[in-house]
């Protein structure tokens, strides 16, 4: 049973806390009053480095926030996810992802019921691998394409071009998941039917957008000649029979106990398999699997996630911060900010405790974010200069998998400056040319972008935002929000060609009447 954070002990020392020290805490005086600094705020964890040390914390913030996750029951509800609880209680559901990557045997004290699980994961894991290494080969299917949305787009997009380096040539891949026609207008106009494999992937199979995608492809493939829907359509779901049909013969399940963010490492991550290759596909586990065994086992003061989501409580409930900013150094990871919104944000973007009752503090920030350094010509002027401080998190990777001579140590250089000049800031300059510092930023580094290293941040993330979500209270395995604006659409769209507003407010009746279709 986990106590919510604010009923603690720990949350009123870390408000006093934050009263004496916190809002007047100086980075640069930290520094040169610690030489050890650097050693005892940074963490190694499997495959990714993290210098915590230009955070404003000291080893106090540390301790209080130690007691804090303590006193919450941290570890219990860590536990009870790795068990096979349904910790997700609004849906009543287990929250296995972690399942989908486990290498052999299920965790110590998993509910019976869990090895079960593990055998139909590596039951089905074979046979997508085996499929999609039989695509591979098969080499008149030039283009995959992936309809769909939210975790059935974002994770298999962000990291089949994040790991662009080891996709073989041969095959083009393309995601679709808008419901807007001009994004698989635009992707259908490049393709030919007997050259294109489409994979359909929906956790429910009913999603509106994936399925009017869906239609459309099928209509497209029979109206541009396809033959073989059976052949050239695949589907990616935990709802079979509805799959079925729809026509798809081809299917790769998997189980409510993954949420659709969550859900890169099932069969959702079949283009993702396509891509990289069996092998490929097996160590992006492999590292997420690593990052898992060390979340579950490392103690809390040594735990990278629960340092991370602890940071993450202290800046969002003790300083007041609203935002993080992302700033991966690397073009290939460009997807990743969009990637990381839905996890957090659909996670922990809740105002209601797991019993429902409201809560009287802030939860998830506002995740934004471009790859650097173009982010540094854009919107950095603010992260140095404007009102608000706002936590940037830097991602660098030390090699780099090209041979252009020179652009890597720029890379790297501007990260670094761009960290070192957020925190010492300049006050030699003169009015508009100062800058404050003293504003934070968390620097990690993986030695190269690579399938174990990026499960192994995915996973690192995922665990972050659980040690955020557990502190507050939440469920962050649901999505309820997403619910209204769904039915809502549904009433709105016929009235789009009939004009109806009736019992309409008077701006959507308004506007509907400026969008009517002729
Ligand atoms: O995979 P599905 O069922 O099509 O859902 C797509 C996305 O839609 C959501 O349910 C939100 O509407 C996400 O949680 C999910 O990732």
């Amino acid at each position: 049973m986990t106590v919510r954070c604010d009923r603690t002990p720990a949350w009123q020392a870390l408000q006093q806390h934050a009263d004496k020290v916190g809002r007047g805490f100086d980075l640069r005086q930290a520094f040169a009053a610690d030489a050890g600094r650097f050693a005892s705020f940074s963490q190694e964890a499997p495959h990714v480095f993290a210098d915590l040390s230009k955070n404003l914390i000291d080893q106090r913030t540390q301790e209080l926030l130690l007691d804090l996750a303590q006193q919450c029951g941290l570890q219990a509800r860590r536990d009870a996810m790795f068990a096979g609880e349904h910790i997700n209680s609004t849906e009543d559901r287990a929250v296995m992802h972690t399942l989908l990557r486990a290498q052999g045997a299920v965790p110590p004290g998993s509910r019976s019921g869990v090895a079960g699980e593990l055998a139909k994961v590596h039951e089905t894991l074979d046979a997508m691998l085996e499929y999609a290494e039989t695509i591979r080969a098969d080499h008149t299917i030039t283009d995959v394409v992936n309809i769909g949305i939210g975790g059935s787009d974002l994770g298999p997009q962000m990291v089949v071009l994040a790991l662009a380096e080891f996709v073989a040539p041969g095959k083009r891949f393309h995601f679709v998941s808008n419901v807007d026609g001009h994004e698989l207008a635009g992707v259908l106009k490049g393709l030919a039917p007997e050259h294109t494999l489409f994979l359909v992937a929906s956790k429910t199979f009913t999603t509106a957008e994936t399925m009017a995608n869906a239609r459309s492809a099928r209509r497209w493939f029979e109206q541009s000649g396809g033959k073989d829907v059976a052949r050239h359509f695949a589907a990616l779901t935990t709802n079979v029979a509805a799959a079925r049909e729809f026509g798809i013969e081809t299917t790769f399940g998997f189980w409510d106990w993954v949420g659709g963010r969550y859900s890169l490492w099932s069969a959702i991550g079949l283009p993702i398999a396509l891509a990289i290759g069996s092998d490929g596909f097996r160590k992006l586990l492999a590292g997420a699997h690593a990052m898992d065994e060390h979340f579950r086992t490392a103690p809390l003061a040594k735990n990278l996630p629960v340092r991370l989501g602890l940071l993450d409580v202290w800046y969002r409930n003790f300083l007041g911060f609203t935002s993080r900013c992302i700033a991966p150094y690397h073009s290939a990871l460009r997807r990743l900010p969009a990637y990381l919104q839905q996890l957090e944000m659909e996670s922990n973007g809740k105002r209601v405790d797991l019993q429902g009752a409201a809560l009287p503090f802030g939860t998830s920030p506002v995740l934004w974010g471009e790859p650097g350094t173009n982010g540094q010509h854009a919107y950095f002027q603010m992260l140095h200069q404007g009102t608000d401080v706002v936590p940037l998190e830097f991602l660098a990777v030390r090699d780099a998998d090209h041979d252009l001579s020179g652009h890597h140590p720029a890379l790297l250089a501007n990260a670094l400056a761009q960290a070192q000049a957020l925190m010492q800031g300049r006050a030699d300059a003169g009015g508009h040319r100062d800058f404050p510092g003293n504003r934070p930023s968390t620097f990690f580094v993986l030695e190269r972008l690579t399938p174990e290293s990026l499960g192994a941040f995915i996973a690192m993330y995922e665990h972050r935002v659980f040690t955020s979500g557990a502190l507050w209270g939440l469920n962050s395995f649901d999505q309820w929000g997403v619910e209204l604006g769904k039915v809502l659409a549904k009433d709105l769209e016929p009235r789009l060609s009939s004009g109806d507003v009736t019992g309409l407010d008077a701006s959507t009746a308004g506007l509907l009447a400026r969008l009517k279709q002729g």
